[in-house]
């Protein structure tokens, strides 16, 4: 290209730690790509507060509603205030708005849930009747499913303040994903990995997703060389299996997808009732992400997913 100016990309982002630190991470791996490939660009973080951010006090599943964490950064974006914006995969809605596309997943780390506990404890060996704090009824769902006797209570608040509680709420566990810990530098915390036999994560998580304006090419040829295409073929698998359930987050539901050496994936999705009573699974295999996404979904339909969904929803 004859332009010589540098242009300068601005980065939204949520201003939690979390979001914080990978936004941080996202734009050093950018600004390598953008020096090793010659593309004169530099970037500049712009925090923007959300919905989700100013009701954290809140029991989220409460106040429903998909993409409580990402709307204003969108329209941010839509207005060109914004040139991408990073966020957690999971807090992302199957469907985005009209110019807006996800240009890319960056290489997913642990998907896994952890269990952080006061003595190091484990799953197995809480004591009967434990205290157990999440946010999520994903998680509750398929904790009280292993374990009835355990409490589940909600706990709402950032990440640092969730493992806080532990002690100043005198939970015997918290549970949060691996991937936020992993990313602040907090794994030593963590007591346990739950395996996800025990607790299907959470579409997408562990995974970033990078969102930018259809329209803006030289942005996107970026983020094409930052995508890692094995962790998008994973997430598109487990993200379409989400937008087939049209689920949000009031309700249990969860999707994993590994890829083996052949490109096959293998992806377990479940759907459940909060109190665990319920919790149906269902495993399939495929090199289509998309079908695999949409099997997976029906075979659970079949089951009987779209009366738990429909009777959730009221
Ligand atoms: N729901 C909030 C949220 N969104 C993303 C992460 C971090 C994990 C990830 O990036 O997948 C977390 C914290 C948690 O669930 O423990």
């Amino acid at each position: 290209m004859s332009n010589t100016k540098k242009r300068t990309i601005i980065v939204g982002t949520r201003q939690s730690a979390l979001a914080l630190t990978q936004t941080g991470q996202v734009i050093e791996a950018l600004e390598r790509i953008s020096n090793d490939y010659g593309l004169r660009l530099s970037f500049e973080i712009r925090k923007i507060v959300t919905k989700g951010d100013q009701i954290l006090d809140v029991t989220l599943s409460k106040v429903g509603g998909k993409g409580l964490f990402v709307k204003e950064i969108e329209q941010a974006m839509l207005d060109k205030e914004i040139d991408i914006a990073v966020h957690s995969m999971k807090d992302m809605p199957y469907e985005l708005p009209s110019g807006l596309m996800n240009g890319a997943v960056p290489t997913r780390v642990d998907a896994r849930d952890c269990l952080i506990t006061k003595q190091g404890l484990t799953f197995e060996n809480l004591p009967k009747g434990a205290r157990i704090g999440t946010s999520s009824l994903r998680r509750a769902c398929q904790l009280k499913h292993a374990r009835p006797d355990l409490q589940l209570e909600s706990i709402r608040g950032n990440i640092d303040s969730r493992i806080r509680k532990l002690d100043t709420e005198g939970f015997d566990a918290v549970v949060l994903a691996s991937a936020g810990l992993s990313r602040m530098g907090w794994l030593d915390k963590a007591s346990e990995y739950l395996p996800v036999e025990l607790c299907v994560p959470a579409v997408g998580q562990g995974a970033l997703g990078i969102e930018c304006r259809e329209d803006d090419l030289e942005v996107r040829h970026l983020l094409s060389l930052y995508n890692d295409p094995v962790s998008e073929r994973v997430v598109r698998a487990e993200r379409r299996f989400l937008g087939a359930l049209n689920g949000g987050c009031q309700i249990p539901i969860g999707a994993y997808a590994v890829v083996n050496d052949q490109g096959v994936i293998t992806l377990t999705g479940i759907v459940g009732s909060p109190d665990g009573d319920l919790l149906l699974k269902e495993t399939r295999e495929g090199t289509d992400p998309e079908a695999l996404g949409l099997e997976v979904a029906a075979a659970l339909s079949e089951r009987g997913a779209d009366r738990i969904l429909a009777e959730v929803r009221g």
